[in-house]
């Protein structure tokens, strides 16, 4: 038998894996013997008073070693793949994409940022009558509708000239704002790049306008809070034959789904359901890229790159998505609020992709279609049974049935008659998910707010891997947060949802076992449910030894204790863990060191408030909700940011208790010192929180430089300071009549 050229090869990382095997079995012994000590030896020596902070102390201590074992599992055995595209079949064989693009806010979401996204979908390098490209807009808005109709008409030129001249910054901003163009193109090149710059200019002025007027009279449509469906076929391939048909174009269509305040709409999931059954009567793909307003395609081989691993026999009978890792365009080089989040895209997914693949990321990510149609839909299912599941639309349903009997739609999308338009718009409609299972098992899943990794749980959960495609040139670019406020809402509303899901009967833990997840992989997703916990730890940790010191308890063992050594092994053995994992994917220290406080800061804070958010939803006293994170930038903060300087303007909520727990260690780093080191000679017993308070100091250096050395803008004001110094006095009162 002829043996087909391989279209992707996988490769693992023997010595990254053996590190840390080799690395969790060792820290694991040092932690049972830290739980010993604890429980048997400390235990007996304490006196009754002291039990509380005892309890305390030790509960941090078993999260701490819970989630460090569960974060362990994500780099049991790493994997590289490569990719082979020009393996892949002709191009009238490959199958068609729909691109979903989602917008929701046109005032935190510039149309500008958003057009550039559409753009640069509708100009990767693949088949354009195989491409569809819908914009959900979510925020109704007339100006993106507006500012839609701009882009296809500059999409007329730029997607010609794109693939003309091989153009791979196909986002528009980007190329005209690059140093070079990556193309030698000669003096024919020259020119038409002036024209199109020219073009690119008067579509900015346009939209521009369109904004002003709050988009222009002609639209016809009607927006408002409570609205109607707004769908229109911007343009179809068949009229974007400018250029004496050598280029054609994607087809590109605008949906505005109906809202009403007496339903629901499950913010983005619910966008992307309603994109799901429009897509499915308007083209009806079996693959669909998924891209977040701000991230912008940024190699037009993207496509092809995933198809080698969707078009693979050997892997793509069970494979859901494939997932590119998220980066972004405006990291700076110091990165003080780990915006670019390094940790998951280039240590923790790679490691997952070993196992049965990266957990889905919201973005960037080619998924099959039929994976989000559930696993309980077969193929001899009639109408009346699939009605159940999907809804009451016979159109729509045929289209299920001709995407889960894997037919290919290949004519793409057909002129549209005013029948299927009505037919689209009912499938937009608010009710029509009643009495069906979307949300439930159909599409993105409505369960928690963070929709993505909840439904790509629920798929791992079924059976579907994924796969993560890491190509060195990114192949998506996006607007991370470059603030610290900014950094810390979006936290919340992430960790919030993971609680949600981690108390609900969606426990990774319990529900991925009973669906027979491998253990390892729902190590993994049972980490990052769990991973707001880590508030309780570093806020004990920050309070509780301190307060101890202050009075004079010893916590940690003796130095010249067998223990000791113990605790020293554990504190030293993460931080050199975590270095060799961040150096080893081309961090450096420095990244090291701005990461440890990232998740000191981000457990005093995000994490704290999205448990206490997700507990307040459990208890039904606070909604879901899904602000849309602020794209707009601001020049003075991100000057800040790029200098590598916090910038501390942010809600009183997220600020005080951080101030207030430096000043709390200052206090008991220099009482601990100077009364206790110095003056009672009690350097023995009292090391280990002396030293732990000093390591918070040090990991936590830029508050205390916010607070005392700095008076600009970004600065900590001094009513804060006032606040957190009232605050942490009465800490210290507590702690005294408690140690009392
Ligand atoms: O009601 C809504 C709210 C948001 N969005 C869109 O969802 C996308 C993501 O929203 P964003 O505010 O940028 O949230 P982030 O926290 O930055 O997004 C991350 O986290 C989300 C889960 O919370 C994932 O869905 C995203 O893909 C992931 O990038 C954007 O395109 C929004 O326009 C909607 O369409 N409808
Ligand atoms: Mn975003």
């Amino acid at each position: 038998m002829e043996t087909l050229p391989p279209l992707q090869k996988v490769t693992v990382d023997t010595f990254s894996a053996t590190v840390t095997r080799s690395h969790t079995f060792i820290h694991s012994i040092a932690i049972l013997f830290m739980l010993y000590y604890r429980l048997i030896i400390n235990l007996n020596e304490i006196p009754i008073s002291f039990l509380p902070y005892w309890f305390l102390i030790f509960v941090s201590e078993l999260i701490l070693s819970f989630l460090r074992t569960l974060d362990s599992a994500h780099i049991f055995s790493p994997v590289t793949r490569y990719v082979y595209p020009e393996n892949l079949p002709p191009d009238d064989e490959l199958p068609a994409i729909d691109v979903f693009v989602c917008t929701a806010d046109p005032i935190k979401e510039p149309a500008l940022g958003v057009m550039n996204t559409v753009l640069s979908a509708m100009a990767i390098d693949y088949p354009p009558e195989k491409v569809t490209v819908y914009l959900s807009d979510d925020g109704g808005s007339v100006t993106t509708l507006c500012a839609v109709r701009e882009a296809w008409r500059f999409g007329e030129v730029w997607i010609p000239f794109c693939r003309e001249f091989g153009v791979k910054r196909i986002c528009p901003e980007t190329f005209f704002q690059a140093a070079d163009d990556e193309i030698n193109g000669g003096k024919d090149y020259l020119l038409e790049r002036e024209n199109i710059q020219k073009e690119y200019e008067e579509f900015k002025e346009r939209l521009k306008k369109a904004q002003e007027n709050g988009g222009t009279k002609d639209t016809g449509v009607q927006f408002g809070p409570n609205r109607d469906t707004v769908i229109e076929i911007i343009g179809q391939r068949s009229c974007g034959a400018k250029n004496n048909g050598k280029a054609k174009l994607p087809s590109l269509v605008y949906v505005s789904r109906e809202k009403n305040n007496s339903h629901p709409h499950h913010f983005k999931a619910g966008a992307l359901n309603v994109l799901l059954r429009v897509s499915g009567i308007v083209s009806n793909s079996p693959y669909i890229l998924m891209l977040d307003c701000d991230m912008h395609s940024n190699d037009p081989s993207s496509a092809r790159q995933a198809m080698c691993f969707h078009l693979d026999p050997k892997i793509s009978p069970s494979l859901a998505f494939v997932q590119f890792p998220q980066r972004f365009r405006n990291i700076s080089k110091n990165d003080i609020y780990d915006s670019a989040m390094r940790n998951c895209f280039v240590v923790r997914w790679p490691g997952m992709d070993g196992l049965i693949g990266p957990m889905l990321s919201g973005t960037c990510f080619y998924m099959k279609r039929k994976a989000l149609y559930g696993t309980a839909i077969h193929k001899d299912m009639d109408l009346s049974e699939l009605k159940k599941y999907f809804g009451s639309s016979n159109e729509f349903l045929y289209t299920v049935i001709t995407c889960i009997n894997d037919k290919q739609n290949d004519t793409g999308i057909k002129e549209f008659a005013d029948n299927e338009i009505q037919e689209a718009r009912f499938l937009a409609s608010c009710t029509y998910e009643e009495e069906s299972q979307w949300g439930e098992e159909i599409g993105f899943l409505y369960h928690s707010v963070v929709e993505d990794y909840f439904t790509g749980f629920i798929m791992h959960c079924k059976g579907w891997k994924s796969v993560l495609c890491n190509p060195s040139r990114p192949a998506f670019l996006g607007s991370s947060t470059t603030n610290l406020s900014d950094t810390l809402v979006q936290g919340t509303r992430w960790n919030s949802g993971l609680v949600e899901v981690l108390f609900s009967r969606f426990c990774p833990l319990i529900y991925g076992l009973k669906s027979r997840m491998p253990f390892l992989e729902c190590m993994c997703y049972a980490y990052l449910a769990s991973q707001p916990l880590y508030c309780f730890p570093v806020w004990f940790l920050a309070i509780v030894p301190q307060l101890c010191l202050l009075n004079g308890i010893p916590i940690y063992p003796k130095v010249s204790s067998p223990w000791f050594f113990v605790y020293s092994f554990l504190f030293l053995s993460s931080l050199s863990k975590y270095l060799w994992d961040v150096v080893n994917t081309g961090g450096t220290m420095r990244t090291w060191w701005n990461e440890w406080r990232v998740w000191m800061i981000k457990s005093i804070t995000a994490y704290f408030y999205g448990t206490l958010d997700a507990i307040m939803k459990l208890y039904g006293c606070r909604k879901a909700s899904f602000l849309p994170t602020n794209k707009v930038v601001d020049d003075e903060q991100l000057k800040r940011y790029q200098m590598g300087i916090y910038n501390f303007q942010a809600s009183k909520r997220l600020i005080v208790p951080l101030v207030t727990l430096v000043i709390l260690n200052m206090i008991s780093f220099t009482w601990g010192v100077i009364g206790k080191v110095i003056l009672e000679g009690r350097l023995s017993d009292l090391f280990g929180q002396v030293f732990l308070s000093f390591f918070i100091l040090m990991v936590n250096y830029p508050i205390i430089e916010g607070m005392l050395l700095r008076r600009d803008k970004g600065s900590i004001p001094i009513f804060v300071t006032l606040l957190s110094i009232l605050l942490s006095f009465c800490l210290l009162f507590i702690g005294s009549i408690f140690v009392r």
